[in-house]
């Protein structure tokens, strides 16, 4: 009897499932052109997403080819509309009040840092972004160039070694930016490199979110077994949250000898925030202790994952244009900012100074227009509207194909758009569309690490052609895309020469 009634309710979930797969896939009257989804997949399995044979950014193109500036992608279930112009990404980015960001930009991603401002709407984000925002501002971020500055010079002394063909940039230039966003923004020396614990536990942490975010058609209860009982997520868990709870008690313990003064850095600035009551309803400012973990986390995580990643196309860009190096060099030189010939002295950088270095500064606008860090925005509508003739309806999820839009020949008429050349933007592209270059998304729900990620990249690369480094090709330097949270280049093998 027993059995029976097992046998029975195992055929009725079973038909539960199919009937709801079926529904959930089923063609729609508002349909965009796209592929035909897999059933439990949607287009990630059959695009090759899921199996790293492309990355986003290389399908979200493809797909543009064959279908047009409009068409449909399935996120596992969910069909989600892609939008690859700027008319699209005006209307999008303006509209604060229908398109808010999505729950699939980080899908799951709740599970691991369900407080982290990218899962925030509304009045709590509005509570977040207080606290974080101010820390970040242009006029903030320029006062901790010394700063960068060293950590650059310390870059360049431990990882790049005359005459050695360099395999592991990626690891070093994310050991680079991880110190910046640990000097900076937690006034903390965060000491990584290659081997050090907190990196590997920051790496452990981004491929089981990566895993999660890949997985929209897991079961949330699924999700939640996994990571719990996955030792070295827990693991890579625990001594995050031990860094976390480190940097909040050494801020307290300052904060109590410099009372009511104002915060300097991000950490500072979480920690003078502290409100167990704070809630969205009654009170509206400050933030929990868990909030600010979440915070902790995901400022550590944004702030070196996205702008190290831009670096390591950097040097693979100039590692495949020799004649870019050289012509920044000469810039420098013209500027006597360049190291002298006896290698004792290596001029200061200022802010003026660097402002001062045109070229270099196109070097930098091209690395960030190019390398497809962040492939797409991703917004939800709050209710119906139209987008150049798209029926979208509430709760309807869209994506903007950023780096589509960066490398569009619509756009850019210098040259070969998907070509590093940033003579472009002393040439025909100078005045390009304000939203031709999207790689900080836009709108409200824009990148709010950009200036830091604008001035660590312009001093790094600065810097290093200042002590006369120069990348060159090899062999084994191929490129190529993988996806983890941003994309890499997949093969970066360079030789490194000092002048
Ligand atoms: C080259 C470096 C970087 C790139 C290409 C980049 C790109 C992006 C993109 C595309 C978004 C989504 C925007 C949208 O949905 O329209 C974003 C959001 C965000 N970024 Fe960055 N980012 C970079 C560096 C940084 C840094 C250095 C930090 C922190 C210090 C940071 C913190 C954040 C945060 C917190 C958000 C979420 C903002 C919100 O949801 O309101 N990013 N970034």
């Amino acid at each position: 009897m027993v059995s029976i009634v097992i046998a029975a309710l195992f055929v009725i979930v079973i038909t539960l499932i199919y009937i709801y797969l079926k529904r959930a896939y089923s063609p729609s009257p508002d349909d965009l052109p796209g592929v035909k989804p897999h059933i439990v997949f949607g287009n990630l399995l059959n695009s090759g997403i899921l199996t790293g044979k492309l990355s986003f950014h290389q399908v979200f193109l493809d797909y543009q080819r064959r279908f047009g500036d409009k068409f449909q992608f399935w996120f596992g279930s969910h069909r989600c509309f892609v939008f690859c112009g700027v008319e699209h990404a005006q209307i999008i980015f303006a509209d604060r009040h229908t398109f808010e960001q999505a729950p699939l930009s980080f899908p799951n991603f709740d599970l691991l840092c369900p407080n982290a401002i990218v899962m925030l709407t509304g009045a709590k984000w509005k509570r977040h972004i207080r606290v974080l925002l101010p820390m970040l501002k242009r006029a903030k971020i320029i006062g901790h160039l010394e700063t960068i500055v060293q950590c650059a010079d310390h870059f360049i002394d431990q990882n790049l070694h005359p005459g050695q063909v360099h395999r592991d940039l990626v690891s070093s230039c994310q050991s680079f930016t991880m110190n910046v966003i640990g000097f900076i923004g937690f006034d903390h020396d965060f000491d990584a490199h290659i081997n050090s614990p907190i990196k590997k536990a920051f790496r452990d942490f981004i491929f089981y979110s990566v895993s999660i975010l890949l997985s929209p058609w897991l079961p949330r209860w699924l999700g939640k077994i996994y990571l719990k009982y996955n030792w070295k997520y827990q693991h890579a868990y625990r001594l995050i949250h031990e860094l976390s709870e480190k940097l909040v008690e050494e801020e307290q313990n300052k904060e109590s000898e410099m009372e009511n003064k104002r915060p300097k850095n991000l950490i500072a600035s979480l920690v003078s925030s502290l409100n167990e009551q704070a809630n969205d309803d009654q009170v509206s400012s400050g933030l929990t202790h868990a909030e600010i973990f979440d915070e902790v986390l995901i400022m550590i995580l944004a702030g070196y994952e996205t702008t190290s990643t831009a670096l390591s196309w950097f040097i693979f860009f100039a590692s495949k244009n020799p004649q870019v190096q050289q012509k920044m060099k000469e810039e420098l030189r013209k500027h006597h900012l360049l190291m002298t010939d006896d290698l004792k002295y290596v001029p200061e950088l200022t802010s003026e100074n660097l402002t001062s270095l045109t070229y270099c500064e196109c070097v930098t606008k091209e690395v960030l227009r190019l390398a497809p860090v962040a492939g797409f925005s991703v917004r939800i509508a709050t209710c119906d509207t139209i987008v150049d003739a798209v029926k979208i309806h509430r709760g309807q999820t869209v994506f903007i194909a950023l780096n589509n839009i960066n490398t569009d020949a619509r756009y850019w008429h210098h040259a070969d758009p998907r070509q590093f050349v940033p003579e472009r933007f002393l040439g025909e592209d100078e005045n390009h569309h304000s939203l031709a270059m999207i790689p900080f998304g836009g709108g409200h729900r824009a990148c709010i690490g950009q200036e830091l990620a604008w001035l660590e990249l312009k001093t790094i690369i600065v810097r290093m052609m200042q002590r006369g480094i120069t990348f060159e090709d090899t062999s084994e330097n191929t490129g190529g895309y993988e996806d983890h949270l941003s994309c890499l280049p997949k093969k970066l093998a360079v030789r490194v020469r000092f002048d």
